[in-house]
Order: structure tokens, then sequence, then C-alpha cells
């Protein structure tokens, strides 16, 4: 059976999920991901990406990631179809991996940026990265070089990260320093054995 020992985790675009995934398998965990699962769908994608959305969306044998985003984040029809193409694809390739892991009988993360949005996964633990929409920003920014206004729309495209928050059974608070957000990781991972001690 999948997801029995799953948690999901999840929070905003840029609130820190992926540097919180390299400090769980720092920390022993394992981390089941969703975007890398993605990208890969996507790279075996690259003539219907071709066929639906056109050639200047391909760089040889690879999707133009940077190019497409910009584009579905500014047109709605397209991320619907470019979502009703990949979803499933990638919640059976999680559900796959799920249930690998359920073997361990120990718990592990899916890293899922749209956990809350598509309530399709049937996980009823989650820890929701965080940081205030204003850093959020700051950090997307600076990451990624996109203007304001860009980083500003794809944010809007998620759920508010407060609203996840309130959703979410544990919180990793990654608002201040690294060192800070190490010791939040370490916190949860003592929890999260103890809670699942045999
Ligand atoms: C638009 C694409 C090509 C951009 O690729 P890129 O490498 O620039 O970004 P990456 O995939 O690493 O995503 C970065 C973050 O953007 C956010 N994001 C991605 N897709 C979406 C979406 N459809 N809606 C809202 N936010 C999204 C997530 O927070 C994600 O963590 C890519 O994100 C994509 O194929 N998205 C559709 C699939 C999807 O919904 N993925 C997210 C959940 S698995
Ligand atoms: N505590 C922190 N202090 C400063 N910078 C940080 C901190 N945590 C993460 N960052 C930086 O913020 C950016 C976003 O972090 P990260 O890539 O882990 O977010 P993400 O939630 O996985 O993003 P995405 O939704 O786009 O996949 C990265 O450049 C990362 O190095």
């Amino acid at each position: 059976m999948a997801y029995e020992y799953a948690i999901a985790l999840t929070g905003g675009i840029a609130t820190g999920k992926s540097t919180v995934a390299s400090l769980l398998a720092l920390n022993g965990m394992r981390v089941i991901d969703a975007d890398t699962i993605s990208h890969e769908i996507l790279d075996d994608s690259v003539e219907w990406v071709r066929e639906t959305f056109g050639s200047e969306y391909v760089n040889g044998t690879k999707v133009d990631r940077t190019k497409l985003g910009s584009y579905i984040f500014s047109h709605p029809a397209a991320k619907k179809t470019l979502e009703e193409y990949l979803h499933p694809k990638i919640q059976a390739e999680i559900q796959k991996r799920s249930e690998k892991q359920d073997e361990f009988q120990f718990p592990y993360l899916i890293d899922i940026p749209l956990f809350f949005e598509n309530s399709n996964y049937p996980i009823k633990e989650s820890v929701v990265v965080y940081t205030p929409e204003d850093i959020q920003l700051e950090r997307f920014v600076k990451r990624n070089g996109y203007s304001k206004e860009e980083s500003l729309k794809r944010i809007a495209s998620q759920m508010p990260i407060d609203k996840k928050k309130e959703k979410a059974t544990w919180i990793i608070d990654n608002s201040k320093n690294l060192k800070h957000l190490q010791n939040e990781v370490e916190q949860f991972v003592e929890k999260i054995k103890e809670i699942y001690k045999k």
C-alpha cells in the first residue's frame, strides 16, 4: 500500500523545501522529490512539448523549462494543459516510489510543492517550510533573477503560505539563517523518530 508512512513536505515557491530536503537527508531521512520527477517526465516529453507549445520551447533534446515557465505562468490555459498532462504521470511515479518506501516501515518525506492545491494525495501528515512572504519574495528574486513582477505572479499562482501554515501538521520555520534552519530540521526529525518509535 502506498503513502502509509508518507509525510508531505511542502511550502511556497522558494520557501526552502529543497534546502530542507537536503538537511533531512543529512539527518538520515528519505525524501521523494516531485519536482525532480516532473523534470524527468518533461525530459521524456520533448515531442509533446514541441507539438503542444511549439519548437521554441525545446532546446536541442531538452525542454527549455525557463522559457516554458515564463509562458505558462502568464497563460492560464497553457498552464492547465501542462498540468493535466504532467500531474497524473507525476502522481503515478510518486505512488510507485512511495510503495517501495513503505516497505521500510519508517516515515519518509514526499516533497510536493502543490500538496494543498491538489488534494489528490491520501497523505494525512504534512510539514510546511515557512517563511513570511517578504522573505520568500526576496529569496526567490535573488535565486532566479526574475523581476519582482514575474516572481509575484508565480507566488500568486499558489495558495498563500500563511494558509498552508494553518493546514500543516508541523511547521519548519525558515525565516532566519541556515544555522537556525538546521536546528529546526533536527528538532523535527527527533519529533518524528519519537512519534514513530516502535
Ligand atoms: C513550469 C516548469 C516547466 C518550470 O520549470 P522550472 O525548472 O523553472 O521550475 P521547477 O519545476 O523547479 O519548479 C519550481 C517551483 O515552481 C512552483 N511550480 C511549478 N509548477 C507549478 C504550477 N503548475 N503551479 C504553481 N506552482 C508551480 C513549485 O513551487 C516548484 O517547486 C515546471 O515547473 C513544470 O513543468 N511545472 C508543471 C508541473 C508541476 O505542477 N510541478 C509542480 C508540482 S510537482
Ligand atoms: N535560511 C536561509 N537563509 C538564506 N537563504 C536561504 C535560506 N534557506 C534557503 N535559502 C535560499 O533560498 C532559495 C530558495 O530555497 P530552496 O531552493 O530550498 O526553495 P524551494 O522551496 O525548494 O524552491 P522551489 O519552490 O522553487 O523549488 C535558495 O537560493 C536557497 O539557497
